[in-house]
């Protein structure tokens, strides 16, 4: 990865024996490897047991978790939010598992639905819950600084299982939520 940041730089017109750009590869490839982290993580591992038994049946949202994402066209970070719900049936999962699970998916290459889609299937898989509701709000950078240029345009993206799908009423008590 050192390789082919040398050979970007090369390729922009720029002198990589300038003092300023002498560590740029190495760093550069370190930063790449940091927002891709996601890929030597699965599931397991980072859910590390923490499923705990709970007789509570009510929803429970875990809301603007902060998202850093890379798109997979153009390699530029889409910034934004995520929100989780779900209904427990039987067990909760560990708070900070939430965004764990949101992180090891953001920190690869991603379009912003099938983000949404793999966060929402894997709270579904490891609580086993009655409904699991995501929703992502985003903003993407191959749209601002670059191409359309669109500067105010946010992306906003839900998937529903369950009871978030079937159930009217859960729906629109999620959505108040986020809202509110
Ligand atoms: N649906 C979806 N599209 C995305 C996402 N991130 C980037 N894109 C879009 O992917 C598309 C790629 O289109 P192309 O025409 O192949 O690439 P391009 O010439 O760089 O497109 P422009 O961005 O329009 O300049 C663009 O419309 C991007 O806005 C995402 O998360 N979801
Ligand atoms: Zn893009």
């Amino acid at each position: 990865m050192e390789n082919a940041y040398a050979d970007i730089i090369r390729a922009v017109g720029e002198d990589l024996g300038r003092p300023g750009l002498l560590d740029t590869p190495k760093r550069a490839a370190k930063a790449f490897k940091y927002l891709c982290k996601g890929y030597e993580e699965d599931l397991d591992t980072l859910v590390n047991g923490a499923v705990f038994p709970s007789d509570n049946d009510q929803m429970v949202l875990v809301k603007d978790i902060e998202l850093y994402s890379l798109c997979e066209h153009h390699l530029l970070p889409f910034i934004g939010k995520v929100h989780v719900a779900y209904i427990p049936s039987g067990q909760v999962l560990g708070l900070s598992k939430v965004a764990r699970i949101a992180d090891m998916y953001a920190r690869r290459l991603q379009i912003q639905e099938n983000l949404t889609k793999q966060i929402a299937d894997a709270i579904q898989q490891v609580t086993n819950a009655r409904g699991v509701a995501v929703t992502i709000e985003a903003k993407h950078m191959c749209m601002m600084m670059r191409g359309v240029e669109k500067q105010n345009s946010v992306m906003k993206t839900s998937i529903m299982l369950g009871m978030f799908r079937e159930n009217p009423q859960t729906r629109n008590e999620y959505l108040a939520l986020i809202n509110s």
